[in-house]
C-alpha cells in the first residue's frame, strides 16, 4: 500500500509517498479516515484499520493520524459561525491598530517604525539570517522561552503595553476557546512571538526595530499599506533601480517562501521550528511566519508574489490574525493553571529542548 503522507521533516516537497516505517509524530493527512491520536505505543507494532481496504502498520511512539479533510471542515464551520467577538476597543480605550491617533503610546510607536523603516534593508536581512542560523545561541525549552519572555514590554504595539507572556497566553486561550479540538492552533498562538527572545542578552540584546513590529518584503517597492509608510524615505533600498520597483528582484508568483521578508521575531521562530523538526503541521509554520505581514493578510497587497500554496494557507493566518490581535487585553491569565495544558502539547509537538 503506498499512502499520501504530509511530512513535516522534508524541507520542500512536503506531499510524498510512504512506504516504510512511521516515526514519532509523524502526522498523516488520509482522505476519508477517522482522527486517530495514539499516544506512546512504544515500540510495539501496531496495525490501524484505515478503510476497508487499507491498513497502516505504526511501529515506535507517537502516531498521531487526522484526517485534514474533516479538520478544514471542521474550522470552516467555526469561521461561518464567527464566534469570535471582536471587541470595539483596546484596553486604552482607542480603536486595534489606530497608528494616527494620539495616544500614550503613539510617540513610541512612530519613533519606533521610524528606525525600523530607515535600516531593515535588503543585505541587513541577509547577514542576520546568516548569523541566527547557526541556532547555537541557547539550548532551552518552549517554557522556558516563554518564562524568559516575561521582562519584554513590545515597543511597537500601541494596543498592549503588558510583558509578552501575558500576550502568548491571552491569544493561546482565547483560540482554545474557539477550537477546542485544534490543539496544534493552541499551541501556535503560545508560541508565535517567541521570536522575540531576540530581545535578550543571551541573543545579543537585538533593538527593538529588528525584532518586532509588522514586517513586509525586501528587495521590492515598499507598499503604501505599510505602517508610517513614509519613513521609507530614508531607507537605502528606496533608492536602488531595482529594489525599488514593484516586482523588484521577485518573479510573479514566485511563492513566499521565496521572498525576503523584513527581519524579526516572525522570520526567526520560524526558523527555530524547522530546525527542531517540530511536527506541527505546515499551516503552524506559516502562521509563525507571516502573522505580522498585514500588508498582505489585512491590506492584500503583495499577492502577486503568492503561488497557489501561499493561497491556500492564507486563510489560517487570518483565522489566527483575529485572536492574536483582539485578544490584547489587562485580563490577566492565571499562568499556574493552564501551565500543565501548554506543557502537555510542547511535549506532544517539540523536543524537550530546541536549538535557538
Ligand atoms: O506591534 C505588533 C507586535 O510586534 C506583534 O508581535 C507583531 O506580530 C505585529 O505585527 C505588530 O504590529
Ligand atoms: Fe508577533
Ligand atoms: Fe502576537
Amino acid at each position: 500500500m503506498s499512502i499520501r503522507v504530509c511530512n513535516p521533516h522534508l524541507e520542500k516537497s512536503r506531499i510524498c509517498s510512504w512506504r516504510g516505517d512511521p516515526f514519532s509524530g509523524m502526522q498523516l493527512y488520509l482522505p476519508k479516515v477517522e482522527v486517530f491520536t495514539v499516544s506512546d505505543h512504544s515500540n510495539r507494532q501496531t496495525k490501524w484499520k484505515l478503510s476497508s481496504r487499507a491498513w497502516l502498520v505504526t511501529k515506535g511512539p507517537i502516531i498521531e493520524v487526522r484526517n485534514k479533510e474533516r479538520d478544514e471542515e471542521q474550522v470552516s464551520k467555526k469561521i461561518d459561525q464567527e464566534s469570535f467577538v471582536v471587541p470595539d476597543s483596546n484596553a486604552f480605550g482607542h480603536s486595534f491598530r489606530d497608528y494616527d491617533k494620539e495616544s500614550e503610546r503613539s510617540a513610541g510607536v512612530e519613533e519606533f517604525y521610524r528606525i525600523n523603516h530607515i535600516n531593515q534593508t535588503y543585505e541587513f536581512v541577509k547577514k542576520k539570517k546568516e548569523e541566527y542560523r547557526k541556532h547555537d545561541k541557547a539550548e532551552m525549552s518552549i517554557w522556558e522561552c516563554c518564562d524568559l519572555l516575561n521582562e519584554y514590554v513590545d515597543e511597537s504595539d500601541p494596543d498592549l503595553d503588558e510583558p509578552q507572556i501575558e500576550h502568548l497566553l491571552q491569544s493561546a486561550e482565547a483560540i482554545r476557546r474557539d477550537y477546542p479540538d485544534q490543539d496544534w492552533l493552541h499551541l501556535t498562538a503560545l508560541i508565535h512571538d517567541l521570536g522575540k527572545i531576540l530581545l535578550h542578552p543571551k541573543f545579543g540584546e537585538q533593538p527593538q526595530w529588528s525584532v518586532v513590529g509588522d514586517t513586509f518584503p525586501l528587495g521590492c517597492a515598499f507598499d503604501d499599506s505599510i505602517v508610517h509608510h513614509k519613513h521609507f524615505k530614508d531607507n537605502p533600498d528606496s533608492k536602488n533601480p531595482i529594489y525599488s520597483t514593484k516586482l523588484g528582484i521577485y518573479t510573479e508568483k514566485c511563492g513566499l517562501d521565496n521572498v525576503t521578508m523584513s527581519w524579526g521575531h516572525d522570520e526567526y521562530m520560524y526558523m527555530v521550528m524547522k530546525e527542531n523538526k517540530t511536527t506541527l503541521p505546515p499551516a503552524a509554520l506559516f502562521i509563525v511566519r507571516f502573522h505580522s505581514f498585514y500588508a498582505l493578510h489585512r491590506s492584500g497587497a503583495y499577492k502577486y508574489l503568492m503561488n497557489d500554496e501561499d493561497n491556500e494557507m492564507l486563510k489560517w493566518v487570518q483565522l489566527f490574525n483575529k485572536y492574536d490581535l483582539y485578544s490584547k487585553s489587562k485580563v490577566r491569565i492565571d499562568v499556574e493553571k493552564v501551565k500543565p495544558y501548554y506543557l502537555s502539547l510542547i511535549d506532544k509537538y517539540f523536543p524537550s529542548k530546541l536549538k535557538w
